[in-house]
């Protein structure tokens, strides 16, 4: 008797979730253990943070997720392929974009044009480009299109170099969506930051997370409470803690953790 297929089993849907993930990702530097042993699995969609007291190895783990350090040990899946050896070029091109890595701001161009620039670098946009005069417009009404999605309009003639602290970030944030991430890594998007515009870059962010995945160092933890839907918690380079900021803030080893380093 022939058997009919079972319908699609609903645990495998749950493991496909996963956009990227490290196993036991580990980084020496000269018998100093940064990261030791770490497993991550970023959640499709999700807003990721990675927090933790100084020296917790946040940087050094965000730097081996974006390809700029190699890792000792352990292995970086990217959407089932592992992607442990590329390099950083390699993986933006599969659509893992660390903001800043193009330290995209020229001083001395508008916004308008740094945003043009950046979606002109090589990467998915630009292969659908393919009649010269259909791409100018394509490429203005794109810029346009970002300026305004990280609220620069009124900016937008203006030289990127003259721009404030937290204009310029939000310019940044539009040269890396001109990229068209598919994961977003942030190091420390607050870093800098007056307490007036972190508001207004939260929003950007959440903005831009909608139909991406974001992963984001951030040591202000107001900031990871209202918007990261995950959070891993390091301390000299293991984790300690991991969940939403609920629990991970209610457990007693990471607030002994934070204890007297943070305000909260
Ligand atoms: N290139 C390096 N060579 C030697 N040690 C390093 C190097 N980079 C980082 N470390 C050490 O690794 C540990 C983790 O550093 P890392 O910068 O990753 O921590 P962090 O959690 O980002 O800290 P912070 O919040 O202070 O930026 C620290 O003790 C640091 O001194």
């Amino acid at each position: 008797m022939t058997q009919t297929a079972p319908a699609a089993a609903a645990p495998a849907a749950a493991a496909t979730n996963i956009v990227l993930s490290a196993t036991e990702l580990t980084k020496e530097f000269k018998g100093f253990l940064a990261v030791n042993n770490v497993h991550l699995s970023i959640r499709e969609g999700s807003i990721h943070a990675l927090i933790g007291p100084n020296g917790a190895g946040k940087t050094t783990c965000f730097n081996l997720l974006t390809k700029f350090l190699q890792p000792t040990r352990g292995r970086i899946v990217f959407r089932g392929e592992d992607i442990t050896r590329l390099k950083p070029a390699e993986i933006a091109r599969r659509g893992i974009v660390r903001s800043f890595q193009i330290s995209a701001v020229f001083p001395n161009l508008s916004v308008l044009d740094n945003v043009r620039i950046a979606l002109q670098r090589p990467g998915r946009l630009a292969t659908q480009f393919w009649r010269p005069d259909t791409a100018l417009n394509v490429l203005n009404a794109r810029a346009e299109e970002l300026v305004e999605q990280v609220g620069l309009q009124a900016f937008i003639r203006h030289q990127a170099g003259e721009l404030p602290y937290g204009r310029k970030r939000a310019l940044e944030l539009a040269t890396t969506l001109a990229l068209e991430p598919d994961v977003m890594l942030l190091d420390e998007p607050m870093a800098g930051m007056a307490h007036e515009d972190i508001g207004q870059i939260a929003a950007l962010i959440r903005r831009a997370a909608v139909g991406r995945t974001v992963v984001m160092v951030e040591h202000n933890l107001h900031v990871v409470e209202d918007l990261c839907d995950q959070v891993t918690v390091l301390q000299r380079g293991e984790i300690l803690a991991e969940g939403n900021y609920d629990s991970v803030s209610r457990d007693p080893r990471v607030r002994e953790a934070y204890m007297g380093q943070e305000d909260d």
